[in-house]
C-alpha cells in the first residue's frame, strides 16, 4: 500500500490509540541509525521468497498449533508475527521471514527470534514511538534485518502498510506479490486478550479485510 493510501488510515489508528507520530518518526531514524551495509537485507531478497509464492501468515492466537497440524508448511513462504515466530522454532521450523517490533511475550520468545536470524530467517524490524528501549536493546544481536516503519518511510527503512506484527505480515506478503496469502493462527474474536490487544485485533480484521484473499 503506498503511503498516500496508508496515511489516513494510520492516522486514524494513532487518534484510536492515543499513540503520536512523533514518536513513531523518532525510533524511525534511530533504527535507520542503526543500519549497516552488512546488517542491511534488500527489498529484493525478501521479494524473491514471496513473489508468485503461496505464503502462510502465523499469527499467535492459541490456535496456532493445531491450525499448523493441519497444513503442509512445504507448500508455503512462512511469514511470522512476532511471538509465532517462537512457537514455529518450539516446533522446530524456522520461519522465512518474522515480523517483529521486538515486545514479543517474553525475553525468551525474542532469544528465539535472534535464534531464526542466525538460522536464516530475514527479520523485518519495526519501529513505534513505543519501543525505542527494544530497539537499543536488541538490533545489534541481530545478524541482518529489515527496518520498517509505520508511519512515512525514508531510504532503507519502509512501510509497507499495516499496524501490529499480524497484519503487517499480511501487507507484506501482499505488497510483495504473493500468490496467495493463507491465514494460521489468528483469531480476531478472542476473549483472553487485554482490552488494547483487543482493539489492536480490531484493526488487524479491518486492515487484512482490505485485501480480497
Ligand atoms: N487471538 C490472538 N492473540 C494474539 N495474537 C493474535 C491473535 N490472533 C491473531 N494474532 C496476531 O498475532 C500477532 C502476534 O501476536 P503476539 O501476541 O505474539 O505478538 P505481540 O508482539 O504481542 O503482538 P503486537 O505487538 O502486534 O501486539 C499479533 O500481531 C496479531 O495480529
Ligand atoms: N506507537 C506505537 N505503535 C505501535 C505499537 C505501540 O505500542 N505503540 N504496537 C504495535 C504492535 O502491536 C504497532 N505499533
Ligand atoms: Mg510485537
Amino acid at each position: 500500500m503506498d503511503f498516500a493510501t496508508w496515511e489516513p488510515i494510520y492516522e486514524r489508528i494513532l487518534e484510536d490509540f492515543g499513540f503520536d507520530r512523533v514518536g513513531d518518526e523518532k525510533a524511525a531514524i534511530f533504527l535507520s541509525g542503526m543500519l549497516t551495509q552488512e546488517n542491511t537485507v534488500s527489498l529484493s531478497e525478501l521479494k524473491a521468497i514471496i513473489s508468485g509464492k503461496y505464503v502462510l501468515v502465523c499469527g499467535n492466537a492459541p490456535g496456532l498449533r493445531s491450525d499448523l497440524s493441519e497444513i503442509n508448511l512445504s507448500d508455503f513462504t512462512v511469514i511470522a508475527a512476532d511471538g509465532a515466530a517462537a512457537v514455529l522454532m518450539d516446533m522446530d521450523i524456522v520461519p522465512e521471514v518474522i515480523c517483529t517490533d521486538l515486545d514479543g511475550n517474553s525475553e525468551a520468545d525474542i532469544e528465539k527470534e535472534i535464534l531464526a536470524c542466525q538460522k536464516g530467517s530475514i527479520v523485518l524490524i519495526h519501529a513505534h514511538g513505543d519501543n525505542i528501549d527494544k530497539l537499543e536493546k536488541y538490533v545489534p544481536r541481530f545478524r541482518r534485518f529489515i527496518a520498517t516503519t509505520q508511519a512515512r518511510p525514508f531510504d532503507k527503512v519502509y512501510n509497507f502498510g499495516g499496524f501490529s506484527d499480524g497484519d503487517r505480515c499480511f501487507f507484506v506478503a501482499t505488497e510483495l506479490g504473493a500468490k496467495k496469502v493463507k491465514l494460521a493462527g489468528f483469531d480476531f474474536e478472542d476473549k483472553d486478550v487485554n482490552p488494547i490487544k483487543k482493539k489492536k485485533l480490531k484493526w488487524a480484521k479491518k486492515l487484512i479485510g482490505i485485501y480480497d484473499f
